[in-house]
């Protein structure tokens, strides 16, 4: 999709909001490899084995290689690859979640992994809800208070009854979901990331978060995009990188990555 938000900014003045610089994400696995991992005898050999570390079953998943990339502001970046190509965990490591084992992420501001940073409870109403993502994210309570309604209306959380008021582990995941997406972007944010937040809802709240995804791009922030569907990310990005098996495959214009992720994928 043509991009045109940047008109009022003269070209040469794009300002990095993230650099990364040939990240790698190691995860390590406790456990993995051995056989009868949950019975008395393999925990007794991984005692008599203690001294000898990785080989007492501890696996390497080597998920992010060697990833490079920078995002400027007003960016809107898609990320697409089959499943386990390394995609939430990138966006992790962006967020300062989890740690690289090599290379390194440099931001500007503080990004928003949206889900995580948003640290809402079941036992609590959608309505302290709100309040608890909305200050978790650093707003002041007057701000919430202000922007409490718009919160709600946005989620349509209480389109068919008065749901707010009851504890969010009665919502569907995809309620859940919603809630979330709207706290999140209630706030304006120098880098967002949302992983498969729009595959979750309706129609009609994917063409309301995706209307937001734009408006917070003018806004001057950065917005990740994790999705499995093609659609929204070309609705929604005008630049797109492609992950398979950790690596970096492709990083260009939307159309020119989905028609080589399409015609590769068969989807
Ligand atoms: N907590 C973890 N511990 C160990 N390995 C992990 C962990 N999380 C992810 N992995 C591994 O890292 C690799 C990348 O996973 P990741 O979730 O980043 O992929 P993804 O592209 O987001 O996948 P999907 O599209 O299925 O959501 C996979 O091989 C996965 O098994």
């Amino acid at each position: 999709m043509a991009d045109d938000i940047d008109g009022a900014r003269p070209t040469g003045s794009r300002i990095p909001t993230v650099i990364a610089d040939d990240v790698h994400i190691v995860y390590r696995v406790n456990g993995g490899g051995v056989a009868g991992r949950g019975s008395a005898t393999a925990a007794l050999s991984r005692i008599l084995r203690r001294d000898k570390g990785e080989s007492r079953g501890v696996r390497k998943v080597h998920a992010v290689r060697g990833v490079s990339f920078t995002a400027y502001r007003g960016e809107a970046i898609g990320l697409i690859g089959t499943n386990g190509s390394g995609k939430s965990t990138l966006l992790r490591a962006i967020a300062g979640l989890l740690p690289t084992e090599h290379g390194k992420v440099y931001t500007d501001g503080q990004p928003s992994l949206l889900g995580v940073n948003a640290a809402l409870m079941g036992d609590l109403t959608g309505e302290r809800n709100v309040i608890l993502g909305g200050l978790a994210m650093g707003m002041s309570r007057e701000e919430i208070k202000e922007r409490y309604q718009d919160i709600v209306d946005f989620s349509g959380i209480n389109e068919k009854g008065d749901f707010i008021t009851l504890p969010m582990r009665t919502y569907s995941s995809g309620m859940g979901a919603r809630l979330r997406f709207a706290i999140a972007a209630a706030k304006n944010h120098d880098v967002l990331m949302i992983d498969e937040a729009l595959a979750t809802g309706d129609r009609k709240f994917q063409i309301r978060s995706e209307e937001r995804i734009r408006e917070l791009r003018k806004e001057a922030g950065t917005v990740f995009l994790v999705s499995h569907s093609n659609k929204s990310i070309r609705d929604t990005c005008d630049r797109v990188l492609w992950l398979e098996k950790g690596e970096l495959l492709m990083d260009g214009p939307t159309d020119e990555v989905l028609r080589a992720y399409e015609r590769e994928t068969g989807r």
